[in-house]
């Protein structure tokens, strides 16, 4: 019996050794091709930007069409940002800037963004990530924008009016939090700590589950399950990948009121990306106070056939009811009818910027 099965699975598992071979031989010439084309585009232009987001969104949407399986297209995505990052990496390294420390969801939002052949710069505020990328410390930086539970992340929408910084791409990543102490177990805890989004996000759960403990804020989910592995009073709420980092036990998985909760984040640089076929560009607009300018500024849209995907508002803190408001729409800005659009828009509205057009996710 078992030897018959070892005779079956021999030749199978030979095969998926020639075929390793076969893979590594390939991705060797990848990585030799790549460093190729950093050479030229060296010679072309010595400072210029290795990461060309456009690109690498092309690579990985035609793998996905090509496909006939059973490889997934979630799987194809995920290998092929380790293989684009490593390519990309022997040209030259790129510095990544997000709110740390180890663990958070921004960690694992830059790491499936950008694979893991990146330099790390974990940042302690949304502030730092956009300071770190405006200085050149880091080439690129990742932040959070929305959340599918708790709406806009409003610190990275009101550090975007300011910044010189463009949209190079999204990332959604599901959120799942956990409650984790040192000992798995919540003998002894005082109080919870966690970010205040996540805490948002979970406030059904705690209210149910455990209203006797005071919940506080952290700088970020990482910050809170580092806390809580330094301090047996402290259970935090966090990702998994925080719990390893810090070596926590998990108490209760699974606790965000809403199981599908996401995330949505952007990558955020000094670069402009040029158009792929399926694009979104973003925009922040502000209109003069009278009747009738929320719809003038959004009738251009409708005119050129341009679908808006988001609209957000913020408050200008002019202290007269005034508003920036954050629209995305589909399609890229050098397009002729986002361009038209845009053309239009500019001159209903008080203040214009756009943030970039980046590839959909
Ligand atoms: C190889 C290149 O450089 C980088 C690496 C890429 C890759 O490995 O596919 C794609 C785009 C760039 O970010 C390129 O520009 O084509």
């Amino acid at each position: 019996m078992d030897d018959s099965l070892q005779a079956r699975l021999l030749p199978l598992r030979q095969r998926i050794d020639t075929l390793d071979e076969q893979i590594l031989e390939l991705l060797n010439q990848r990585a030799a091709t790549a460093q190729e084309v950093g050479k030229i585009k060296q010679e072309f232009d010595e400072d210029g930007p290795v990461l060309k987001p456009e690109r690498e969104a092309m690579v990985i949407r035609r793998l996905q069409q090509l496909n006939k399986g059973p490889f997934t297209p979630e799987a194809i995505d995920a290998v092929w940002a380790q293989i684009i990052s490593t390519c990309r990496g022997l040209e030259s390294v790129l510095t990544v800037a997000y709110l740390g420390p180890q663990g958070s969801f921004s960690e694992q939002a830059a790491l499936e963004h950008f694979g893991h052949a990146i330099k790390r710069l974990r940042c302690s505020s949304f502030d730092e990530v956009f300071r770190a990328v405006e200085a050149g410390q880091a080439n690129v930086g990742v932040v959070p924008v929305e959340n599918s539970t708790e709406g806009a992340v409003n610190r990275t929408l009101d550090l975007f009016l300011s910044s010189p910084l463009k949209v190079l791409g999204e990332r959604s990543i599901k959120i799942h939090h956990n409650l984790m102490t040192r000992s798995g177990t919540l003998e002894g805890v005082t109080r919870i700590l966690a970010h205040p989004q996540a805490l948002a996000q979970c406030q059904g759960w705690l209210s149910r589950n455990h209203p006797e403990l005071p919940c506080d804020a952290a700088s970020s989910n990482g910050e809170a399950a580092r806390l809580a592995s330094e301090d047996p009073t402290v259970a935090a709420i966090a990702g998994t990948m925080a719990a390893h980092a810090w070596d926590l036990q998990i108490v209760a998985s699974g606790i965000q009121d809403d199981p599908q909760n996401r995330t949505r984040f952007l990558a955020i640089g000094p670069i402009e990306t040029l158009p792929t076929g399926n694009d979104q560009t973003s925009i922040i607009l502000a209109v003069p106070n009278r009747a009738g300018a929320v719809y003038d500024m959004l009738a251009p849209l409708a005119a050129n056939g341009v679908s808006m995907t988001r609209l957000e508002s913020r408050p200008a803190r002019t202290g007269q009811w005034e508003y920036y408001f954050y629209v995305d729409l589909i399609g890229h800005r050098n397009e002729p009818p986002v361009a038209r659009a845009l053309e239009e828009l500019k001159k209903e509205v008080a203040f214009f910027k756009v943030l970039g057009s980046y590839p959909r996710q």
